[in-house]
């Protein structure tokens, strides 16, 4: 059943690894099959070394296991909240990637000093609040995601393609498995980066709105220049 979508899913997965996001079993990938209503997500537990495209895990919208001789992630309910919630989005991406888990282990957001991060984040990288004591006792993951949509708000959450969570660490997504893991990639990037920044400059500004404006406004939404025809 959705072979070849757990084929893309599984490099999606091993890119994380090759990109050096992920150690051990510290992610998972998805992608939703919108017609079916299905998605395919990482086993839980199982070694990025030994893991396989036959290992993908599908469950419906629901959470129910429908084909795999695994459990899925344990971060299955998180991925299912945002495909729920947003029709638009087609792939998620959890990772402990270094750069991204500092800012949210420091519980901040990641700021916007420059072009590198204008270029794909419209602004600030935001951190959620602290999850409660009853959403940490309760469905914790499923909780995860909704802290996650409160975050993002009344935005379209193509334009916030990435956020990390409090004490957690960064989720990511996009219209397909791979344009995820390529968001959660530049998420670490910047946030090295701002990480950097911040060292050497302690007293830094934000990049200028109109900055901020140009770099990401000619890359995203309906008057993009980039990747038009003539
Ligand atoms: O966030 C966590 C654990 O804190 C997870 O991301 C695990 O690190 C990966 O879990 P599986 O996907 O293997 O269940």
């Amino acid at each position: 059943m959705l072979e070849e979508l757990k084929v893309k899913v599984y490099e999606a997965n091993m890119e994380l690894q090759r990109k050096g996001l992920v150690i051990y079993t510290w992610g998972n990938v998805s992608e939703i099959d919108r017609e079916t209503g299905l998605v395919i997500i990482k086993p839980s537990g199982v070694d990025y070394d030994t893991m396989k495209a036959e290992d993908m895990v599908v469950v419906d919208l629901d959470g129910n296991v429908v084909e795999g001789r695994y459990k899925p992630s344990t971060d299955t309910p998180t991925h299912l909240v945002m495909y729920n919630r947003y029709p638009n989005i087609g792939g998620v991406v959890h990772t402990h990637s270094e750069w991204a888990t500092t800012f949210a282990q420091a519980g901040m957001d990641i700021p916007a000093f420059g072009t590198t991060h204008a270029d794909y984040f419209y602004g600030d990288i935001p951190c959620t609040r602290d999850l409660t004591d009853d959403e940490i006792s309760g469905e914790y993951e499923k909780e995860t995601g909704n802290v996650i949509v409160e975050t993002i708000g009344d935005k379209n959450p193509l334009e916030v393609p990435a956020i990390v969570v409090k004490n957690h660490g960064p989720f990511a997504w996009g219209q397909d498995a791979d344009s995820a893991v390529y968001n959660a990639v530049v998420l670490d990037k910047v946030a090295e980066m701002a990480y950097k920044t911040m060292t050497l400059n302690p007293e830094v500004m934000r990049v200028k709105q109109h900055l901020l404006d140009k770099h990401y406004l000619r890359k995203h939404g309906a008057n993009a220049y980039y990747g038009q025809k003539l």
